[in-house]
């Protein structure tokens, strides 16, 4: 017992010296503690603000910091370029496997780390979210949006206060199960979590958040599930996927599901890859989109001069249109304040809390003059490089829309730094959407109506597990003034 203690003690002090003070990576700067275990990113993420936790880290280390042992994250756009815009040369870490099923052959576009597998299942899909395909579903955003506009006449008509965000996921969620499955999820009508996808989403990716840090432990865990047959939070969200599988007939022509199933021949789509891309746009398309409306409204409020610039620009493109028609997106591109302000939006909160983590190969390689030997864990998260002062300047930290609309060159570099919708191979499919819908739904909800903070005083409140929630309450009013 005692030779066996000895040699647990020998190791320990052994692995300890190597991480603090004589391996290759010893002189990167970070906690102590997090160069010799994953507890200070498992509490990060527990508290719900590892992206804090992370800008914090480079405020006090520098641009390259270790935060847990083996895993650094760096804050530059030269570091995002090259780990991120070489293709597949930097595959994906096993984090993403915790988002995903235990057994990864059957993983989704977002969760498959295999780069052969994940480019053979992206070029299966990539054709259906371009911009002319989405260009579709302009209807179906109009629909929804003058749907969110009745429950806020609502509001507006009794004072009631609500948690914008939690409109803007209900508008969301709405938006995207209609033009996936053909029929919407109705949590507009419904004003709660009537079927508790939401809530199955939400566990889902708090799993994944927090098993990411252990995901090692992903097999055990989700094969323990599998074994003792406990629900686990997306079978909900799957049985109802299913169901409008098994429907297809009825299915609407033009959702996603249609379109998939009118692919499967050609492209020689398997029915889980069909599943998984309707899970994966359900799951990675509504909470996003609203976590980037809400942070849009919420600095427009808090920022009142930035309000009437956009009012003015919205209000003179939509002198003929009738009230309760949302401009075309061929109309809101074409405004630059209101593109501006949906960018800075996308800018100072990026919706996704954690560096996009991926392995270095045999060979190592070189970030900002420091080398990482084969199997370190690189990644840049979005929020340290739009805070970074470097980058943006010192007003990195302040929401300016006017910072989109000066120099060409000025605002190429600028653009460099924006990862709000990852980069490269594994880079957001859902972008041209995402843009459309908040450059639509914006636009029409500024020109309708008045938005007041509840507690203009304090701040809004944020919680991320993978995504960067926001939670604050607001009034409505509905414009009289409004053209
Ligand atoms: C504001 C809205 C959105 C944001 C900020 C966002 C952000 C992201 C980011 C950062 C990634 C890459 C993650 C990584 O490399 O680790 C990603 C991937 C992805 N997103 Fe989005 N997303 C948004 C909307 C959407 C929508 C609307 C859809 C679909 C309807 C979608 C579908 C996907 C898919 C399928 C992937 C995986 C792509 C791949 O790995 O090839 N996203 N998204």
């Amino acid at each position: 017992m005692f030779y066996i203690l000895l040699a647990a003690v020998i190791l320990l002090v052994q692995y300890i010296g190597w991480q603090l003070f004589f391996g290759p990576l010893a002189d990167i700067k970070g906690p102590w503690l997090a160069k010799l275990t994953r507890i200070p990113e498992l509490l990060a993420v527990n508290r719900g603000n590892f992206e804090q936790w992370n800008i914090e880290l480079h405020r006090k280390y520098g641009p390259v910091v270790c935060y847990a042992p083996g895993k650094f994250s760096i804050n530059t756009v030269t570091a995002a370029r090259e780990l991120y815009g070489s293709r597949y040369k930097f595959p994906k870490s096993t984090f993403y496997y915790a988002f995903g099923n235990p057994d990864n052959v059957q993983s989704d576009l977002f969760t498959e780390i295999n780069p052969k597998r994940h480019a053979i299942k992206r070029r299966k899909i990539a054709s259906l979210f371009s911009t002319h395909e989405v260009h579709q579903y302009e209807p179906v955003m109009d629909r929804e949006t003058l749907k969110l506009c009745s429950r806020l006449e609502e509001f507006s008509q009794t004072g009631k206060h609500f948690n914008m965000p939690d409109w803007m996921q209900f508008y969301a969620f709405d938006v995207i199960g209609e033009l996936t499955l053909g029929e919407s999820f109705n949590y507009l009508g419904y004003g709660y979590d009537h079927n508790r996808i939401l809530e199955a989403i939400r566990l889902t990716f708090r799993y994944g958040a927090h098993v990411g840090v252990f995901p090692e432990l992903h097999p055990i865990v989700g094969g323990l599930t599998q074994a003792l047959r406990l629900k686990i939070p997306f079978d909900i969200v799957a049985k109802h996927i299913l169901h409008y599988m098994n429907n297809k007939r009825k299915c609407d022509e033009s959702s996603f599901l249609a379109k998939l199933f009118n692919l499967k021949e050609k492209r020689n789509l398997s029915h889980m890859e069909i599943f998984n891309t309707v899970g994966s746009n359900i799951a990675a398309g509504s909470d996003t989109i609203s976590i980037a409306l809400s942070t849009a409204f919420y600095m427009l409020m808090k920022n009142p001069v930035s309000m009437a610039r956009l009012r003015k620009e919205i209000d003179a493109a939509a002198a003929d249109q009738p009230r309760d028609e949302p401009f075309s997106f061929a109309q809101a591109r074409k405004l630059p304040y209101l593109q501006a302000c949906i960018k800075e939006a996308l800018r100072i909160h990026p919706v996704t809390a954690s560096p996009f983590v991926r392995v270095v190969p045999s060979g190592g390689a070189i970030f900002d003059g420091v080398y990482f030997p084969a199997g370190s864990i690189i990644g840049v998260n979005p929020w340290t490089v739009h805070y970074n002062n470097d980058v943006y300047g010192p007003d990195a930290a302040s929401f300016q829309p006017e910072r989109w609309l000066q120099d060409p060159s000025i605002m190429t570099e600028l653009e460099k730094g924006m990862l709000t919708f990852g980069l490269g191979s594994h880079s957001c499919l859902g972008k041209p959407l995402a843009m459309m819908q908040m450059s639509k739904v914006l636009s029409h909800l500024v020109r309708s109506f008045d938005f007041e903070l509840v507690d203009k005083e304090q701040p809004w409140s944020t919680s991320s597990m993978w995504l960067v929630k926001q939670e604050y309450h607001c009034s409505v009013k509905i414009r009289e003034t409004q053209s």
